[in-house]
């Protein structure tokens, strides 16, 4: 559907990771959504010196994404140091779900080694969604 690659994503994630807001954990964070209307959406981590305020790189993404008026991720590249895939958090992956389908992909990538594709699916199985409520 989309002419947006696996490396347009990438590098608007590394783009805005290098703005992080990481004094605590060092540990840079960057995410760009592909979202429906064919955009890249992208935010970085953002921490706060009382820990539990700080933002994760996918949630500010995907306050860009709601901010600029979309609304479904179609795909969502996460981007962070290391060697391990920087998977999202238990709590981005729900924020995630909010706003894809199952089959949505979730490409996570520590820069120093290999990106890993999974579907959002695969990394919340069983989940709890939006269509509970509404139906
Ligand atoms: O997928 C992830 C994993 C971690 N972090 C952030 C939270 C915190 O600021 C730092 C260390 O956990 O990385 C993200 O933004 N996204
Ligand atoms: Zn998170």
């Amino acid at each position: 559907m989309s002419e947006v690659s696996d490396e347009d994503l990438f590098a608007a994630a590394e783009a805005i990771r290098q703005k992080a807001h990481v004094p605590y954990s060092h540990f840079a964070v960057g995410a760009a959504i592909l979202a429906d209307d064919g955009q890249i959406y992208a935010g970085c981590n953002i921490e706060n010196a009382a820990y539990p305020q700080g933002n994760c790189a996918e949630a500010s993404a995907i306050s860009a994404m709601i901010a600029a008026g979309a609304k479904r991720i179609l795909r969502i590249y996460v981007t962070g140091p290391g060697h391990q895939p920087v998977t999202p958090c238990g709590g981005c992956r729900q924020r995630i779900r909010e706003f894809a389908e199952p089959d949505a992909a979730i490409i996570s990538h520590g820069v120093e080694g290999k990106p890993l594709h999974a579907t959002l699916a695969e990394l919340l199985p069983h989940s709890f969604g939006p269509d509970y409520l509404n139906g």
